[in-house]
């Protein structure tokens, strides 16, 4: 029996998994987020996942590791997790009153075949007041979170109108994984 290993730091990943009952172990490695720019956005943040994935693939080669990788775009403008509160102020006031895409990668390595994939869900936020992102960023959930925000918690108080699937927004699509690891 092939085990499934997700290869993510993300919480939020691991919950949703659990969520979908699905039987997996977390083994993960940081690495240099560097975006390809040579590619097409999808296929950079693809990449992404598939770097996160490969490390733990060679720990693992007859099994099955996800990787995954999370960004929410503005325009042509690109919302990575901020770096600081200053940043996570200006990303949030950004996105006040726009509809942004937010991008999921997922790399999967089974024994050795690599698929990868992504998916795009489009948020709407509400238009929001400096007070109001002030009083998000005081909840401290922006950290650690493309855009600044968690739809999952507090933040989906900012949100106005989601199109597409928000397991995509929280760093996940599970029913797509799904499909592939029916077929596999
Ligand atoms: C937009 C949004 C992002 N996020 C999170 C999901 C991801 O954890 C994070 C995006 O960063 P990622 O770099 O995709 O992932 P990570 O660094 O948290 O974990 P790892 O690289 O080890 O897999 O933003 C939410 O939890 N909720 C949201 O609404």
């Amino acid at each position: 029996m092939k085990k499934i290993i997700l290869a993510s730091s993300s919480p939020r990943r691991k919950e949703l998994l659990e969520l979908h009952k699905i039987d997996f172990i977390i083994d993960f490695q940081t690495i240099d987020e560097v975006l390809d720019e040579n590619l097409a956005l999808p296929l950079r943040l693809e990449k992404l996942a598939y770097q996160k994935a490969l490390p733990i693939s060679s720990k693992y080669p007859k099994d099955i590791v996800i990787g995954a990788d999370t960004m929410v775009c503005l325009n042509k403008q690109m919302l990575g997790k901020p770096k600081n509160r200053q940043e996570a102020f200006n990303m949030l006031n950004m996105l006040s009153n726009r509809t942004q895409t937010v991008y999921s990668a997922v790399a999967i390595i089974d024994n050795g075949k690599v698929a990868t994939f992504c998916d795009d869900t489009k948020v709407t936020f509400k238009k929001l007041t400096e007070q109001e992102i002030n009083d998000y960023l005081d909840t401290d959930e922006w950290r650690g979170k493309a855009g600044a925000y968690a739809i999952q918690g507090i933040g989906k108080c900012l949100v106005a109108k989601v199109e597409g699937d928000i397991e995509t927004v929280i760093g996940l699509p599970v029913k797509i994984i799904e499909r592939y690891l029916n077929f596999y």
